[in-house]
């Protein structure tokens, strides 16, 4: 949950960067639509599906998807991890080139998916709550772990993944630990992508 005095200490620290470091260098030295990701989202040669991160966060999924060419619709209801989505991707879009035309595909929304899913009725859609809690000191990890001090834990992704099942026109992706039990409540998947620490849980819409 949104705790004022967390949000003073972690926020000035937490800077959401396309620019340089691993984003960056993942653009430049990734794997394409090879990716564990990109593959699970239904990205492949000749389709590139419309797609709604439902859970933007870092945004850094989003950025991945939208470097691969796809057009990336995310909404965040954290106002403050909102707020600082907003500013990362307008100081990327500021650097122009590649930069600016990735950040043209991504649409940022302010609000709840839960409300705001229906109406967008997304081809595919990725679901990535906050996930049960690991100690890892890697730097990316200390990054989602300011964003837990921000948001707190997700405890209505079941709903989330549900209704995306209801509304989505061709897949829902729920990212979640590799060895994590399923998330309960969730009907099974139709298929798992399973990286080493990541894995990909595809519902696909009949
Ligand atoms: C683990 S982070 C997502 C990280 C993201 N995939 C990335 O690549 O940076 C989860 C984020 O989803 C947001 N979130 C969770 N449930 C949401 C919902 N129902 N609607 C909108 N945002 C949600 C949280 O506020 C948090 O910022």
């Amino acid at each position: 949950m949104e705790n004022k005095q967390n949000l003073n200490q972690v926020a000035g620290e937490l800077r959401i960067d396309f620019v340089t470091g691993s984003v960056a260098h993942r653009l430049r030295f990734g794997g394409g639509r090879g990716q564990d990701l990109p593959k699970a989202m239904g990205l492949r040669a000749g389709k590139t599906p419309m797609i709604v991160d439902a859970t933007a966060g870092l945004g850094r999924d989003s950025f991945l998807l939208a470097s691969l060419g796809a057009q990336v619709t995310l909404i965040e209801r954290s106002e403050k991890m909102h707020a600082l989505l907003e500013q990362g991707m307008k100081r990327a879009a500021r650097e122009g080139g590649q930069l600016r035309e990735i950040i043209g595909r991504m649409t940022l929304l302010k609000g709840d998916a839960l409300d705001l899913i229906p109406e967008l009725a997304g081809e595919a859609i990725l679901i990535d709550p906050m996930h049960p809690e690991r100690k890892n000191s890697a730097l990316v990890k200390q990054e989602l772990r300011q964003v837990r001090e921000i948001v707190g834990s997700d405890d209505d992704a079941a709903d989330l993944v549900r209704l995306a099942i209801k509304h989505a026109r061709k897949r829902v992706v729920l990212k979640w630990p590799s060895k994590a039990a399923p998330l309960e409540g969730v009907q099974k998947c139709s298929h798992q992508i399973i990286g080493k620490t990541t894995r990909y849980d595809v519902f696909m819409i009949s």
